[in-house]
């Protein structure tokens, strides 16, 4: 394990960012950083500014101040390509598959989109590309399911399909935005230990409303609440914090 080097190594600093929707502010004064290869798990209420979060990383919504730093580049505000073509992944909540492929066909056109398009000059990069897929398929518990079409797939196998295409862009930074909106409590379990076989070669920035799943999930939480940052540590700490249960675990309760 390379833990030590692992918590040293941001791939993410996020640094003051505010957000301003016509004089709203979406996100306020938010800072957080993640490190390579790690997990981190972002809470709080509706409306607290998590997909708005997502939305300033990767470039689809401008910051007014602050600053996103990725693999140790300032990316605040630049185009959404060029940032997703530095290595960062989004997934939403609805699933993106093309319904018409198969789930690795689905699969094999995500691994094409690799940002590093010089492979495709290499020897033997289709073969390699092949592989990755098969690779991917077994990750992701579908390899059973490779010759279905994605739109006779169940709804988790969809959510699965969508992270394995998330997985074959190699991006080293990974946002999943509610990846288990709409899962059972198996699917979801399933969903936990898919996003943990994914960390050490992909930071991952998950969003989730679902307790159960975030403390599936384990690792460290961020909690957000009117944009601002408000707790950070182990589920365990964000659930015994008073300013938490207040903000967002007591709400969900009713
Ligand atoms: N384009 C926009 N223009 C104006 N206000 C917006 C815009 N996008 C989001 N907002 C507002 O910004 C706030 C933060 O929204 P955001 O969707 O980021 O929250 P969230 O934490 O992801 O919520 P949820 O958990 O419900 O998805 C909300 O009050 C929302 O209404």
């Amino acid at each position: 394990m390379t833990m030590a080097t692992a918590t040293a190594d941001p791939i993410l600093k996020v640094d003051g960012i505010t957000v301003d929707f016509d004089g709203f502010k979406a996100i306020d004064n938010f800072s957080m950083t993640l490190e390579r290869g790690q997990l981190r798990v972002l809470i709080g209420p509706n409306g607290a500014g998590k997909s708005t979060l997502c939305d300033t990383i990767i470039g689809r919504v401008h910051s007014a101040s602050g600053s996103v730093t990725f693999n140790g580049e300032n990316i605040t505000n630049k185009p959404e390509f060029e940032i997703v073509r530095r290595g960062i992944c989004r997934k939403f909540q609805t699933p993106g598959v093309l319904p018409s492929l198969t789930v690795r066909d689905n699969l094999a056109v995500a691994a094409q989109r690799d940002r590093r398009w010089w492979t495709a000059f290499q020897i033997g990069a289709k073969a390699a590309e092949a592989r990755k897929v098969e690779d991917i398929l077994e990750q992701i518990g579908l390899t059973e399911r490779a010759d279905t079409l994605a739109a006779d797939l169940a709804h988790g196998e969809k959510q699965w399909l969508e992270i394995g295409m998330v997985v074959a862009t190699e991006a080293d930074l990974l946002l999943l935005d509610e990846p288990t909106a709409g899962m059972g409590p198996n699917e979801t379990s399933k969903t936990a230990k898919l996003i943990h076989s994914l960390l050490g070669k992909h930071a991952v920035l998950v969003i989730d409303h679902d307790m159960t799943f975030v403390e599936e999930l384990g690792g460290k939480v961020t909690v957000m609440h009117q944009g601002k940052f408000l707790k950070q540590g182990s589920v365990a700490e964000v659930r015994a914090d008073p300013e938490v249960a207040a903000v967002y675990l007591g709400r969900a309760k009713e």
